[in-house]
């Protein structure tokens, strides 16, 4: 039962609304929910695929921008040591993202990202490469495209991830001006999943290079000097520049150059330099996000410039880039990227690379600005690539890692909003209270209708001062740091639950989103983090929340879907008491007082100027 004690009694400590208990009816729900959790992994399904989805006509649904690629890996498409190179599989699924968005939009479409992309193994001649895209969402002109790329044995019967992208396509221009998209209807719960998590990845993605540029200009400023390591290699040895005109088998079928085309070439300057560092074979990793700034056309001179920025101990940062001419014209910038790289020795171990020796100048910025974007690209992965059971609680706050865990906020808080399997609990004035296990976490749902517009919800609830107007567990609440409109630092204190104890202190990372569109909720997602200027004090004890929040849904004009989410847990899930009457009457309690505050203060909140709310 994998840390259960069926005997145990069950007490929950959640965030907002003090201890709560549990009965045996969800004591059943969780043991049920956990051994099919176990049956699951035991069985070793396939864990790529979604299952079926029957409709209720009784055809097994498939999405219809689903689009398929298999391709056997030939000699052709491999480098010389035996495996696929990185550049043809990026045309592989450059042209297979690109069928999916023109089946969706029904006209010609072109790339216009490809959000970074870790490559989890390399693919060897013989293998088969089976690439899966499908549209997420469509936005106005643009659709986020899902690609998966497994690899196959056909001998072996065996497969396995190679890696996931997301890139974004706009359909072209018409002569009436910008086309809009139909909308994307998700289906199945991962289809809505995606649907939902879509929204946030396109913010990501549209500051991403401001935000970058930022960072860098931050956090470089506070590195020292370069480091003089002995048997350094020169950067300028690892420099390539390579010139290629785009001939019409370069082109796509809309004869301007094909994306998947340059970035072959991208990744093809990008290996020779890394190379040139190491003197051996270099496997790709990971691409930082391609964006391509502008098009290019057949009889364009591309020029493709690589060089190593930085090597640590067992990666090394290339960073190229792609510009190109006609005849005598000025050069356009068409993408740019940074690769990593790593050299793996004959057990596949990473090998200890040679450092690298910067020129003055450029050379010392790209060295610097390449060790912060390793500190970023790591906090990342810890981040986001990291299971959500994997996550420790309370993640350091900074500002180098602000985008991702603002990221990670909602995405999670959307991941359990999208989840198909919660379960009534109990309900009472009209107020229902829901319960879901997955992966160890316990989740609840509280939700209720108010009649009062939903962006007034939103404005009084994503500002977590106003909650001690309605909430008594809320003791006291301050901002530490604003860190952008939408996001915000807060310490919140409750107080003591039992005489004699101590309060609870949570410091916490509010996360607030406007919809997307019509369908969207408004989003406020909320999680611990920590703070070296706010430790735990002897006064209260530290209280951490994994994944809670809002999400408020306007259903008809004035009234409003309130849903409220929470997780606990495994850590407390040994101390929670078998009383759901304690945890339902808190919940509805609460929900209460708030439900009659909105509705009491929603001409104060209307009569705010616009920008207020
Ligand atoms: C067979 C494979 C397909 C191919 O080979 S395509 C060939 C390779 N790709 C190219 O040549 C594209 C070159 N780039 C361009 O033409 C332009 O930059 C591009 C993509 C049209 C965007 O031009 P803009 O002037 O920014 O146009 P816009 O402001 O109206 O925006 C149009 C929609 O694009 C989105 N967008 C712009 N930059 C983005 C980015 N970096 N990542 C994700 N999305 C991005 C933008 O949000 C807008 O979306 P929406 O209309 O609001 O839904």
């Amino acid at each position: 039962m994998r840390g259960l004690n069926p005997g145990l009694s069950f007490i929950c400590r959640t965030t907002d609304w003090g201890l709560h208990k549990f009965d045996s009816s969800s004591f059943y729900l969780i043991i049920n929910l956990w051994v099919r959790d176990m049956e699951c992994e035991e069985g070793g399904e396939d864990t790529m695929e979604e299952p079926l989805f029957i409709l209720p006509s009784g055809e097994v649904y498939r999405n219809p921008t689903e689009v398929k690629m298999s391709q056997i890996v030939l000699p052709c498409h491999a480098n010389h040591c035996g495996e696929l190179s990185v550049g043809q599989l990026l045309k592989w699924m450059d042209s297979t993202a690109c069928l999916s968005a023109e089946r969706h939009a029904g006209s010609p479409c072109i790339t216009a990202s490809v959000d970074d992309i870790h490559f989890e193994h390399t693919i060897a001649v013989g293998q088969v490469v089976n690439i899966k895209a499908k549209v997420n969402r469509a936005f106005t002109s643009s659709m986020e495209v899902g690609i998966s790329v497994s690899c196959e044995d056909l001998y072996s019967d065996s497969q396995w991830n190679v890696c996931n992208a997301f890139a974004t396509f706009v359909t072209r221009r018409t002569e009436a001006g910008k086309v809009q998209l139909k909308q994307v209807i998700p289906q199945t719960q991962g289809e809505q999943m995606e649907y939902s998590i879509a929204a946030e990845r396109r913010r990501m993605r549209l500051i991403h290079a401001e935000i970058i540029t930022d960072l860098l200009s931050s956090s470089t400023a506070q590195l020292g000097e370069c480091q003089e390591y002995q048997d350094a290699v020169s950067a300028e040895r690892t420099r390539v520049e390579s010139v290629e005109l785009v001939l019409p088998p370069h082109a796509n079928h809309q004869v301007s150059t094909f994306g998947g085309q340059i970035m072959a070439w991208m990744e093809n300057v990008a290996t020779i330099s890394a190379c040139r560092l190491c003197n051996a074979h270099p496997t790709l990793r990971s691409i930082d996000m391609f964006h391509f700034r502008g098009p290019s056309h057949i009889g364009d001179r591309l020029v493709l410039k690589a060089i190593v920025n930085n090597a640590f101990k067992h990666s090394m940062e290339v960073g190229v880039c792609a510009e190109a001419y006609q005849g005598a014209g000025a050069l356009r910038h068409i993408n740019s990227a940074f690769m990593t790289f790593e050299v793996l020795d004959k057990g596949g171990k990473p090998r200890t690379l040679p450092r690298i020796r910067p020129e003055p100048v450029d050379g010392y910025r790209r060295y610097k600005e390449a060790i912060a974007r390793k500190k970023i690209r790591l906090d990342r992965k810890y981040i986001i690539s990291c299971k959500q059971t994997e996550v420790p609680l309370s993640v350091p706050w900074d500002i180098s890692n602000q985008m991702y865990l603002s990221y990670n906020n909602v995405s999670a808080l959307k991941i359990m909003a999208a989840q198909g399997n919660w379960m009534l609990s109990s309900e009472k004035n009209k107020v229902s209270l829901y319960t879901l296990e997955e992966n160890q976490i316990l989740c609840f749902k509280v939700e209720t209708d108010v009649n009062v517009p939903a962006e007034q919800v939103f404005h009084l609830l994503s500002d977590l001062r106003r909650r001690q107007e309605w909430d008594n567990h809320y003791q006291q609440c301050d901002v530490i740091i604003q860190a952008d409109e939408d996001d915000t630092l807060y310490r919140v204190a409750t107080p003591c639950v039992s005489k004699g104890g101590k309060g609870q202190d949570f410091i916490l990372l509010a996360s607030r989103r406007k919809p997307c569109d019509s369908r969207d909720p408004y989003v406020i997602a909320l999680r611990s983090v920590t703070l070296p200027t706010h430790p735990a004090t002897e006064e209260y004890t530290r209280g951490e929340v994994l994944c809670a929040g809002f999400s408020i849904l306007e259903e008809s004009s004035g009234v409003t879907k309130i849903s409220y989410y929470n997780q606990a847990t495994p850590g407390v899930l040994p101390y929670i008491s078998n009383d759901i009457a304690g945890l339902s009457s808190s919940f509805y309690g609460t929900f209460q007082s708030c439900s009659k505050y909105l509705e009491e203060n929603k001409d104060s909140i209307a009569a705010l100027p616009p920008s207020e709310v």
